[in-house]
């Protein structure tokens, strides 16, 4: 792939189409050369009786006929320029953000873990939005301009090299001031990159923890440091806009100087009658069309060159390395085993699972309990291999779960989850989620089950009502509802139920019940179950204690055992008669 492709992160086809805006760019460059040329011709016939001639009216309506049509070219150019630049930069800028999002999809829990959210927006919004400015406004204009500059100084230098140096011998003095500041400014944007991202991850906490820190009376203690760290990002963005603005402005007093110096050497050689008037009236306004666009990129090209920092963050979530796996693979038997499975989240962290050795049976509703922290949750999410085990291994029908592709495992499970997702779409959709190729009769029969319909056709548009952000203004029963309509739509072999019926009244639940019965009816089911009684009919009882398999058996044995499954059993018992006075 050619440097300049992938400095800029570019498709092959990306790539060729920025050849093709600096092309345009360049062309366009040339039209309004092409113009300017003709305005001074008719200058020159202007003034020709000063000198004692006389206008050629010929020439000049020669001229207005050449001046229309350029005029014409210049408005063809710009527009065909317009296409090149900036239509075509949208479109590599939404594929690029497309194969980000992608790539994210794929990627290992692992990365989520160490990045909080906001941070992954900026990679998606900020970052590609960065890079297509620099592509749709930067790179072709800069590209251009030194094209096109270059051709007018060789062209200029045979008509006098002198006043042409005069002209042109700035230029390269100011990009280098630009260029050599590069480190400095530099490293101030990303300080205020760093700052900006340390904003928006508070922004978002205190908007999504805003009912507890009205409930906990914290809203001067969590705004004070939001406060400060909108108010460090301000002192960062003022100091970088400074910083930088020092050497642009210098950059651009530098190259104006050459106007005075193109003045300096154009008298001198007039009075040492080495050029004639009129050519030194044209290098003037020369230099005064040529300096202006230049000034322009040179406030630019810091963006250009800090644009990097974007690049290389982008690269970097690009080279991670995405969870693959056979996409093809049938399975068949859907008995769960774990053999000396170890397991950490993170490097450093403590182990959350140790050495377990059991089996999940197909067809059987096997139950996960345990302590808070016990690992429960965890186990779960190693069989949907949200993340990979760190040691043994964990296979569905013989079959490692490593080697299946993720998205392809997942089609075999359905989870109803303590936490549910909803988007921001209707409720409609946000049930048909669970299976797209679902007819309407089946996502109506589905949330039919669920007991979904009652609640849904109090709402003011039914089925097509739009949720809002996650849903927020579902009660956590009415969530649970529709994630258990989810499931029962995709209908899959393993069915994984965390605490599914936690945020139901009695009565909900008695209804729900009958629903999560259809739901599993001949699948494997997984249930993490907190109150003991609700899984005392579970064909395998596995009880974890600190990431360890500590029993396992069913309801009677493990009773008889007189373990750690008899003292929560117990405990629970107890906890029954309580009341709050
Ligand atoms: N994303 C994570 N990153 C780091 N550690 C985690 C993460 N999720 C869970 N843990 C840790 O792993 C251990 C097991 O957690 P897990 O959620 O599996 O327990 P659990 O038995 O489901 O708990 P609970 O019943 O309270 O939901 C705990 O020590 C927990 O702090």
């Amino acid at each position: 792939m050619p440097k300049l492709q992938a400095a800029f992160m570019l498709t092959d086809k990306g790539y060729k189409d920025l050849k093709k805006a600096i092309a345009a760019c360049t062309l366009s460059n040339f039209s309004m050369m092409l113009s300017f040329i003709v305005m001074i011709q008719m200058i020159i016939e202007l003034i020709k009786p000063l000198s004692g001639g006389e206008v050629a009216w010929t020439k000049m309506w020669m001229l207005l006929g050449a001046g229309i049509l350029a005029a014409l070219l210049i408005f063809l150019s710009l527009r065909n320029d317009y296409k090149k630049t900036y239509i075509v930069s949208y479109l590599e800028s939404e594929n690029t953000r497309v194969t980000l999002a992608e790539q994210i999809r794929k990627l290992p829990m692992s990365f989520f873990n160490d990045k909080d959210i906001s941070e992954v927006t900026t990679h998606l919004m900020d970052d590609v939005a960065t890079s297509e400015h620099v592509l749709s406004h930067v790179v072709p204009q800069i590209a251009a301009n030194a094209i096109s500059v270059t051709v007018i100084c060789v062209m200029m230098a045979f008509y006098d090299w002198r006043m042409a140096l005069a002209i042109f011998i700035t230029v390269p003095l100011a990009f280098a001031i630009i260029f050599i500041s590069r480190r400095f400014y530099g490293k101030l944007h990303k300080k205020h990159l760093e700052a900006k991202m340390a904003a928006a991850g508070q922004v978002q906490e205190y908007i999504e923890g805003i009912k507890v820190i009205r409930a906990c009376n914290l809203d001067g203690e969590k705004f004070s440091a939001l406060e400060k760290a909108l108010r460090t990002m301000k002192k960062l963005a003022i100091a970088m806009e400074f910083g930088t603005g020092v050497f642009v402005t210098g950059a651009q007093v530098v190259l104006q100087a050459g106007i005075g110096l193109t003045v300096l050497v154009g008298t001198t050689l007039l009075t040492g009658g080495q050029i004639e008037f009129v050519p030194m009236l044209l290098y003037m306004l020369v230099v005064v069309r040529i300096y202006g666009p230049i000034v322009t990129e040179l406030a630019l090209l810091p963006e250009f060159l800090y644009h990097r920092i974007a690049v290389k963050r982008m690269q970097k979530l690009m080279s991670i390395q995405p969870m693959e796996g056979n996409k093809e693979l049938e399975l068949k038997d859907f008995t769960i085993n774990f053999e000396k499975v170890d397991f950490q989240y993170n490097r450093e962290g403590e182990g959350a699972i140790h050495n377990m050795t059991t089996t999940i049976p197909a067809g059987g509703i096997t139950a996960l309990v345990g302590p808070s922290g016990s690992g429960k949750s965890t186990v779960s999410k190693l069989i949907a291999r949200f993340w990979d085990v760190s040691g043994g291994r964990i296979t569905v029908g013989g079959v490692d779960v490593r080697t299946l592709d993720p998205e392809h495992l997942m089609s075999y499970m359905s989870f109803v989850f303590q936490d549910v997702v909803l988007f921001n779409d209707t409720v409609y959709n946000n049930i048909r989620i669970g299976n797209m190729k679902a007819s309407r009769e089946e996502v109506l029969a589905a949330a039919q089950a669920a007991r979904c319909d009652e609640f849904i056709s109090r709402m003011p548009e039914g089925y097509d009502t739009l949720l809002g952000e996650n849903g927020s203004t579902l009660s956590g029963g009415e969530r649970q509802r529709l994630s258990i309509a989810r499931a029962l739509l995709k209908d899959a072999p393993i069915v994984m139920l965390d605490e599914a019926t936690a945020s139901l009244d009695p009565e909900s639940e008695a209804a729900i019940q009958q629903a999560i019965s259809r739901l599993i009816r001949g699948k494997t089911v997984i249930v993490i179950a907190h109150r003991l009684r609700t899984i005392r009919n579970a064909d395998k009882i596995i009880v974890l204690d600190q990431g360890r398999v500590a029993e396992e058996g069913t309801h009677e044995s493990l009773l008889e055992k007189n373990g750690l499954y008899k003292k929560l059993f117990n405990i629970q018992q107890e906890s029954l008669g309580w009341s709050v006075r």
